[in-house]
């Protein structure tokens, strides 16, 4: 008798265990992870407009801080990692490239994770396009989806040109800061879809 009233309270813990896994695990969204480095903060404000377009996908999460805050498991929870570097005589930002160099490989448990990239460049075509393809070359390396913007304004990702002409001594231009947006949107979709 003791012993079936003790296995019918061990039967009612599981269920109330097994409901609430289900519960935390319905409730939790697959996250983005927005990264990127920053001097004098023109590519962080690409990457805040990026985490505006992901806000606007409903059921999808976000992390947004600089690489170097990033902790390996935000690397390995994330669904799809969006990345972001100014453009330093035409190569990425050194710290990106370390940042890059440290994910995991063995096993290589980014594969299958969705990619994508932001750039912002002092002047026009020297350097923010190679930038960007250096980047996405790397998540390929990683096995990663790669993902660009919503229009071919933005095919290969977001970038953003800050000193050249009127876009010189000036906050980011809406027209660079859209593309970010459509980004960061468009991953969010993509996310949703890749599930
Ligand atoms: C050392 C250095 C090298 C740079 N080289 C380039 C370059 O080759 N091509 C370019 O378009 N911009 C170049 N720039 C300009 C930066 O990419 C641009 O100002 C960028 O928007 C800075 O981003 P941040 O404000 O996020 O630091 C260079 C800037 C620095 C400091």
């Amino acid at each position: 008798m003791v012993k079936y009233k003790f296995f019918k309270i061990l039967v009612f813990l599981l269920v109330i265990l097994s409901f609430s896994q289900n519960i935390v695990l319905a409730q939790s969204p697959p996250t983005i992870l927005i990264t990127y480095h920053t001097q004098s903060g023109k590519t962080q404000a690409m990457a805040e407009a990026v985490a505006k377009g992901v806000e606007e996908v409903q059921g999808v999460g976000y992390i947004l801080k600089p690489i170097a805050e990033v902790t390996e498991e935000e690397i390995l929870n994330a669904s799809a990692i969006i990345l972001g570097s100014p453009v330093y005589n035409a190569n990425m930002a050194p710290q990106v490239q370390e940042f890059i160099n440290s994910w995991p490989f063995d096993g290589r448990p980014l594969k299958g994770k969705i990619g994508a990239v932001f750039v912002t460049g002092g002047g026009f075509s020297i350097g923010e396009e190679a930038v960007m393809f250096s980047m996405i070359r790397s998540m390929m390396i990683h096995g990663m989806i790669i993902v660009g913007g919503e229009e071919v304004e933005a095919a290969f990702g977001a970038s953003a040109i800050t000193g050249e002409g009127d876009f010189a001594g000036k906050e980011i231009d809406q027209l660079f800061l859209k593309k970010a947006e459509g980004l960061g949107r468009r991953v969010g979709e993509m996310v949703l879809k890749n599930r």
